[in-house]
């Protein structure tokens, strides 16, 4: 992108950064016309476009290179590297590779299935043993091994089955006779000698999760409002923890970073027997399933090519039929085929960043439908998008347009030749790239907690591994038509989680009839302070936040980067100039709001709640008086030094990230928590008793008693950091929940079972208000706490 910019004359590149919306047919011809002449562009793009110049498409060399370091990795018993490279190696086959008389994919999908058995992955391993039948059905090694599996995870009736078959298979004597041992090895063997064979199944758990429905007496409208634009509103009054909103995707992209480590379609965590795509070298699938709901050409299987004809008997014809039927990966939906466009082993969807790629996917699918016109004109009118193209600063505006040439040129180059380039789709799309912008929402999963019990304090034991902690990761970036209607909120009333790649949501309050359901884009009260979340909005998503959060006083934007009052016996706090600023604007706006008498005094009251004893002073003025000075106590007007406070808690902070670093070495120990505990009395001094920072500190210490096996003053750290956050965020907020996770584990470490009990229990509520049924799918660790401590107060009442 750089080299293009650095290709347009300042006059069109001043054009095109102070462009609205309604200049865009102008400047995407201005542009247009100039890179169409320009030779360095079509260099560029042809790099990009040209699936010849790519490095995504099938490279059987690569491949078969890969196999054998796999191989040699194999033999020197070093499984973890040899799965990683016959992965890679199944990535970049081609479907026709023979290597020797086998077909290259069908050989190494059974060398991984080795490598999982040996890794003691069987399920996987039988799993890629069907894979290679599929492909050669007529491949002994593969029938053998299956039955081997299947024989050790109790199916014996399969076992008989594929160790019959690979012995008709077997052409030397010796081989036979091996078999027949195998078979007469398998468990209740003469009973399954007269057993029927079932048409093999093979169990893949993997795929897409089923989304709930909605409560039947959930209604929600859409409505439009000056301030907001459109939005949804209750039509009825809903309950807490009621579903109000289910939806699958109009669109999906994976993040970049996940491309590794997730499903490219479901989203899901990737198992070990990945499944690659077909006929490119990009994404790589949990399950069939999912590779051919995403698209790419549908692996074929290689009977018809194979000439070895051999007079078999009818039974076992019968079962090499049934292993290459294809149809025990169909499922009864609407194949979605998103990633096809981009199957042709260009590079442009490897290179382009996600909105660009999610935006190529839209394009695709509603040329696909037929809905959209060649140049894309009608675009706008079909996905109904809001966009805020004109408030976007001027290095983006150019970007926008640089990308939307370059995907237009890209998805009609290499995939879609009906697509015209023009100024019309590149308009198009610059608009679409900015509904994207602010419509699309992050999908998030838990980060994999690897083996929960590990993480899990059992008994006497020496805490070695850190508390375990619920973050999230961005996994992929969707568009979803419905769930892109409901506005922000800096205080939600609802919350939203993921199913594999559909969306729920979620109320987290009791709504009444009329009221507006919002959800959080990011900031809330109690993460970050208001002036922060408006700022983060207006970069963000380009609009200046009007919800209750930000509108309203409440405590929590007073006391979170609040510094403490000097005189010792005051809970007041004290705000620098900006926030000071920011929270007389609020308070300003809050009191000269058009209102009558009644509504004024109860307002004031709400107000005098909220603010308690942090600023109670501030409220008992005249409200013609009322300001929020910098640098003075809300409550007793002391004045305070910030910048001392400042300067002592930066340098409190320069200790416990040094300490941090040790502890993180794995060297905690008495001297380092009490160094800590002397910087979390710096922070206690300057600070307001309910600073973030200070919630944030005792958290931290927390986990390095924890590691230290200093149990009691971990708790009693952690309880410190709730303590705070239950101020900052509601008490029942998600990330209380998360915290109590914490405490239940160091509670479970020193024997307080009943205490880790009660923790968990707290725990599993606040998730089930924000997850509803599925909190326990989603954070595995929540079931095995549980177990462990209904097994921990067993044990201790027994
Ligand atoms: C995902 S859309 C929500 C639906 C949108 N209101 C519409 O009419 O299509 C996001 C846009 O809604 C508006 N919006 C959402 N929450 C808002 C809030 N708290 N304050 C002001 N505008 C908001 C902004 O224009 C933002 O760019």
């Amino acid at each position: 992108m750089e080299k293009l910019k650095s290709l347009i004359p300042e006059d069109l590149l001043q054009t095109v950064k102070s462009s609205s919306v309604d200049d865009l047919l102008s400047t995407s011809s201005s542009l247009l016309r100039l890179f169409l002449g320009l030779p360095q562009f079509h260099q560029a793009v042809s790099e990009l476009a040209n699936p010849e110049l790519g490095c995504c498409g099938k490279n059987e060399e690569t491949s078969l290179d890969l196999k054998r370091r796999g191989n040699h990795c194999f033999r020197s018993r070093d499984f973890d590297e040899a799965l990683r490279l016959y992965s890679k190696a199944l990535r970049v086959a081609p479907l026709d590779a023979i290597d020797g008389d086998k077909s290259l994919l069908a050989s190494l999908f059974l060398n991984r299935a080795n490598v999982l058995h040996n890794l003691g992955l069987l399920k996987e391993s039988l799993r890629d043993c069907h894979r290679a039948l599929r492909i050669d059905p007529y491949y002994a090694k593969a029938w053998y091994r299956r039955g081997k599996l299947n024989t050790l995870l109790g199916n014996y009736k399969d076992a008989f089955r594929d160790i019959t078959v690979s012995m008709s298979l077997e052409s030397s004597l010796v081989g036979k006779k091996q078999l027949q041992n195998e078979l007469k090895a398998i468990p209740d063997y003469q009973n399954n000698q007269t057993l029927e064979h079932d048409e093999y199944r093979p169990s893949n758990d993997a795929g897409v999760d089923h989304l709930p429905s909605v409560q039947m007496e959930v209604k929600l409208r859409c409505v439009s409002t000056k301030e907001k634009g459109r939005g949804m509103v209750s039509e009825c009054d809903i309950e807490e923890a009621s579903v109000i909103h289910v939806e699958e995707p109009f669109s999906v992209v994976i993040s970049k970073s996940c491309r590794e480590t997730h499903c490219h379609f479901c989203l899901n965590e990737l198992p070990a027997d990945t499944v690659p795509c077909p006929s490119c070298s990009i994404p790589v699938y949990c399950s069939e399933s999912c590779q051919i709901q995403s698209g790419g050409m549908l692996s074929t299987n290689e009977m018809d090519k194979h000439h070895i004809f051999q007079k078999l008997p009818d039974d076992i014809v019968e079962h090499i039929k049934g292993v290459t039927s294809a149809d025990i990966y169909y499922f009864a939906t609407d194949l979605i085929q998103e990633h096809q466009h981009e199957c042709r082993g260009a590079n442009w969807p490897a290179v382009l960043p996600s909105d660009a790629v999610l935006a190529g996917r839209i394009i695709m699918k509603l040329i696909n439908q037929g809905k959209a016109a060649t140049d894309l004109s009608n675009l706008q009118e079909i996905l109904e998008l809001s966009h805020t193209y004109s408030k976007m600063n001027p290095e983006n505006k150019l970007e926008l347009h640089l990308l939307s040439i370059v995907l237009i040129w890209c998805l009609s180059k290499s995939s879609c030749p009906n697509l015209s380039v023009c100024e019309a789709s590149v308009t198009q799309t610059i608009i679409l790239l900015s509904q994207i912008k602010v419509n699309s929402i992050a999908v998030a999963r838990m980060k994999s907690s690897g083996d929960s019990f590990k993480c899990l304090p059992s008994g006497n034991i020496s805490t070695k591994e850190p508390i375990q902690s619920l973050e999230q990761i961005r996994v992929g970036q969707a568009l979803y038509k419905t769930g892109s209607l409901f506005n922000h909120s800096c205080k939600p009333n609802i919350h939203l989680y993921f199913l594999s790649r559909g969306l729920i949501m979620q109320t987290t309050e009791f709504v009444p009839t009329g009221c507006p359901l919002e959800l959080s884009y990011g900031p809330e009260v109690g993460k970050w302070d208001c002036k922060n979340r408006i700022r983060f909005l207006e970069e963000e998503y380009f609009f200046h936040c009007r919800c209750r959060g930000c509108a309203q006083i409440n405590i929590s934007d007073l006391v979170i980067n609040g510094y403490g009052c000097v005189n010792t016996n005051c809970t007041g706090v004290v705000l620098d100039s900006n926030v000071a600023t920011c929270e007389s604007e609020k308070l300003n706006h809050f009191f000269t709001a058009p209102r009558n008498v009644d509504q004024q005094v109860q307002m004031r009251e709400k107000v005098y709640a909220d603010v308690g004893e942090v600023a109670s002073s501030l409220l008992s003025k005249p409200s013609g008086s009322l300001h929020i000075e910098p640098e003075i106590c809300l409550k007793c007007g002391s004045r305070c030094d910030i910048e001392n406070s400042h300067a002592e808690v930066n340098k409190a902070w320069n200790h416990m990230r040094r300490v941090e670093e040790l502890m993180n070495s794995g060297r905690a120990n008495y001297s380092v928590l009490s160094d800590c505990s002397r910087s979390i009395a710096v922070l206690r001094t300057f600070l307001h008793m309910y600073n973030k920072d200070i919630a944030d500190a005792e958290d931290k210490v927390a986990q390095a008693c924890y590691l230290a096996g200093e149990l009691v003053d971990a708790r009693k750290h952690c309880e410190a950091s709730i303590k705070i956050l239950k101020r900052l965020y509601e008490d029942e907020h998600v990330v209380i929940g998360n915290e109590m996770v914490k405490l239940a584990s160091i509670q479970l470490a020193s024997g307080d079972s009943s205490g880790a009990w009660d923790t968990t229990k707290r725990s599993s509520q606040i998730f089930s208000k924000y997850y509803g049924s599925h909190a326990e799918t989603l954070f595995s660790y929540l079931p095995c706490l549980k177990q462990e401590t209904a097994k921990a107060v067993n044990l201790s009442t027994s």
